[in-house]
């Protein structure tokens, strides 16, 4: 634990370092599945599956990703996907390996709460379907919130929740398809849907019939906007809001009178730093972020970190960055990741209980000099 700062009785340490964002219980509200597989993951199935004579034409993980995340932006960023990862994510067996190395790499980073999301997807040579992929994905999340010391060798006492993505490129037809199948898992762990992929596709209004049908069910909202400015009209914007989703994410190109709407709310907003400086979603560096202003209102925030398998920013350094960039102290990262807690659409009870044991362990240490 860092030692510095000036001690006082019954106050958190002065200043943050890694070992404290690190420890600090967090929860993470905005994690793309697939996009948040560890390279080393990666290259484990891709030497099985070239071992198989399968994906002999795919770079290896360990050098794709290194250089994908050098010189990615919000163009190059989508195709990835399609033409690199989901390759290795194309089967059953990956995916479910998958998402139980996802949940440990949370785990170890000192995540409490976790909501992944993810968008069903198929893949006809090997058979997997929308239906199996999302039950495969539900059945490993289910495993491990039922079980302890399954998924991680070390005590895990992270709650994981899954939140179904509608892709903008969906049809209505699939879009209800999505939303079917998060009806059918919502007794198990799935809270909410979302509306991602790439922005420049699609018209936000197809998707009103199930996002206003969702929230006749009482299923959680949460939707990608305003990411850049081809899906920043006011139209779309408008439309979105009138869906009453619970959070946004990104929010990047927003006009006046949105975000007035959006405060009046105080809706949740899920803010990913490193995606967005190193996307070239935003301008300038991370002290330049949005985060900034949307501090200074009431909305609750959750840092996030989008894809960390291909920005490669766990969510303690998304923590350690705010630290260093808005001038934020220990008391501070603590309030931040309450505030992430409060927006959180499944229970976070224990999560909260790790905060406060977090603070007590802190107060009663004193730090400093
Ligand atoms: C700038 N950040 C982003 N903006 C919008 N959509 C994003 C995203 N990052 C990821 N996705 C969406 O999530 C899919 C990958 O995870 P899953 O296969 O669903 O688990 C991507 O194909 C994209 O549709």
């Amino acid at each position: 634990m860092p030692a510095t700062g000036c001690r006082s009785a019954g106050a958190l340490p002065q200043t943050v370092d890694e070992a404290f964002v690190k420890a600090l219980p967090k929860a993470e509200l905005h994690a793309h599945l697939s996009g948040s597989v560890s390279m080393k993951t990666l290259h484990g199935m891709w030497s099985r599956k070239r071992a198989s004579g399968r994906c002999l034409k795919l770079l290896d993980p360990l050098q794709a990703m290194l250089s994908i995340a050098e010189s990615v932006d919000i163009i190059s960023f989508f195709p990835l996907f399609d033409q690199y990862i989901y390759q290795l994510l194309d089967d059953i067996e990956s995916v479910q390996e998958a998402t139980r190395s996802v949940i440990r790499d949370f785990a170890t980073d000192g995540v409490k709460y976790l909501e992944l999301r993810t968008t069903p997807r198929e893949h006809a040579q090997t058979g997997m379907t929308k239906a199996s992929y999302v039950h495969a994905v539900h059945e490993v999340i289910q495993t491990h919130n039922n079980s302890y010391d399954v998924v991680c060798e070390q005590s895990h006492d992270i709650k994981v929740y899954l939140i179904l993505s509608i892709d903008r490129k969906m049809t209505l037809e699939q879009a209800n398809e999505v939303l079917d199948l998060a009806m059918t898992l919502r007794t198990g762990c799935v809270v909410g849907i979302d509306l991602s992929g790439n922005p420049a596709r699609g018209d936000v209004e197809t998707f009103t019939p199930v996002f206003r049908r969702a929230k006749t069910e009482g299923l959680h909202i949460t939707v990608h906007f305003a990411e850049v400015l081809a899906s920043a009209t006011q139209r779309e914007l408008e439309v979105i809001l009138s869906w009453e989703p619970d959070r946004l994410g990104h929010v990047i190109c927003t006009s006046e009178d949105v975000e007035r709407t959006i405060k009046e709310r105080r809706t949740g907003l899920e803010l990913c730093l490193s995606c967005n400086v190193l996307a070239k979603m935003t301008e300038g560096s991370i002290a330049d972020h949005h985060f900034r202003k949307w501090r200074m209102t009431s909305c609750p925030i959750a840092l996030s970190t989008d894809d960390v398998g291909i920005f490669q920013s766990p969510l303690s350094n998304e923590y350690l960055l705010a630290a260093q960039h808005f001038e934020l102290g220990p008391q501070d990262l603590v309030a931040l990741s309450k505030s992430a807690a409060s927006i959180a659409f499944g229970d976070s009870q224990s999560l909260r209980a790790s905060l406060k044991t977090f603070e007590t362990y802190f107060q009663a240490q004193g730090y400093g000099c």
